[in-house]
């Protein structure tokens, strides 16, 4: 097998072609994945399914011996081919559910052993960038075991984007970290996301973080990719398997459309509708992502008045698919353009006479803003 520098073999076209088939004892990966080359791809699936071996072939850490590899025009494997970059001249970051920091050293001397590995004519992350990005100026002077988890955790990605890497691997980053953490850590994820233009493949078995984080979304189970695609398109598929069938829901992206001071309140407004929420503190014309979780949508075949509920929409029936328990059913609608999930009793479904096509009024108990 001929081993080639990263850099070599430039190929035509942007986007990440990930096919891997890997044999273990008892457990199979076989993967075909057409990934957008920027944003974040989440790679999602129930414990086992074979998230982190993925992640570990795209890194050249398992070597599959089917595999093809290409990263934004460049080519890391082609089994046919003979190419295979090793992990080492792979331009990559890897941050794992715990940063591996020399405890030894400074923050700071753990921040430059990274980048020195870069020729300066190939940094493509400038040193303040990175300090900014993560907020972490503060703790250059700092040793490792000082840190909290989420300050290591943020250490830990500054370092790996220090090395300008092509493409960057986040194995379960928050997975370590109480709520309370993953709560502060996730602002600065979403930073990087939305101010650098490398790609993250991001391993997750978490619905929030990925409804949070995702463009982008590989449902994979027994080392299978089940679906693939845009994060709101599949969220609302109801052919999936029961990995997401008690969190199923929708991610919708909306715009802050108005505040009313008076009842503390902000519109937001998507295609297809808009949803009173608690006063946000974003200006208006700002976008914010918002999940409804199906298990808080209900259906009524008229508009109530004589509800509390605040979010009512007109919506069409499109699709009732059998749900995680027999007791109930997933029923997929369409508003104006936006799909939503409702989970509700199949004796509500019979009763009611829910059927695709029927035109329909959706309440929405809850709202929950993403970041
Ligand atoms: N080096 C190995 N040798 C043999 N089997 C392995 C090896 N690495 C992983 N496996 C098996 O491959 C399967 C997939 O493991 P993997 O760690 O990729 O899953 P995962 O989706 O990342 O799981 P989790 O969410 O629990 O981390 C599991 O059955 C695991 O036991």
């Amino acid at each position: 097998m001929k081993h080639v520098s990263s850099g070599s073999g430039r190929l035509p076209g942007d986007g990440i072609q990930a096919r891997f088939h890997l044999d273990y004892p008892g457990f199979t990966l076989d993967v075909d994945l057409n990934l957008p080359g920027r944003g974040v791809t989440a790679l999602f699936g129930s414990s086992g399914c074979g998230k982190t071996t993925c992640l570990r072939c795209v890194a050249g850490l398992e070597r599959a011996p089917a595999a093809r590899l290409a990263v934004n025009g460049q080519l890391w494997q082609d089994t046919e081919a003979g190419v295979f970059v090793p992990t080492h001249r792979r331009a990559l970051g890897y941050v794992f559910q715990e940063a591996s920091l020399f405890p030894h050293l400074s923050v700071r001397r753990n921040l430059e052993y990274g980048m020195q590995r870069v020729p300066a004519a190939e940094r493509r992350v400038a040193w303040a960038q990175a300090l900014e990005l993560l907020g972490i100026a503060h703790l250059l002077e700092r040793m490792p075991g000082g840190l909290s988890g989420g300050e290591r955790q943020r250490v830990g990605m500054a370092r790996a984007l220090l090395t300008s890497p092509r493409l960057l691997l986040m194995d379960e980053p928050l997975a370590a970290l109480d709520l309370k953490r993953k709560g502060e850590i996730l602002p600065y994820l979403e930073r990087l996301h939305d101010e650098l233009d490398i790609p993250i493949l991001y391993v997750s078995h978490s619905p929030d973080e990925v409804a949070r984080l995702a463009d982008y979304v590989v449902l994979l189970d027994e080392g299978r990719a089940v679906a693939q695609g845009g994060l709101q398109e599949t969220l609302a598929r109801l052919d999936l398997p029961t990995a997401l069938a008690e969190d199923a829901g929708v991610v919708i992206e909306s715009v802050v459309a108005g505040h009313d001071d008076a009842y503390h309140l902000t519109r937001l407004d998507f295609p297809g509708g808009s949803v009173l929420v608690a006063r946000r503190p974003e200006a208006l014309g700002r976008r914010l992502r918002f999940r409804v979780q199906a298990r808080d949508v209900s259906l009524a075949t008229q508009r109530l008045e004589c509800t509390t509920i605040t979010n009512l929409l007109p919506v069409r029936v499109i699709e009732v698919a059998d749900a995680d328990t027999p007791a109930h059913v997933l029923v997929r609608l369409d508003a104006a353009g936006t799909s939503l999930l409702a989970r509700i009793t199949r004796r509500s479904c019979d009763k009611l006479e829910i059927r695709p096509g029927r035109q329909m009024w959706a309440q929405i108990k809850t709202v929950a803003l993403l970041g």
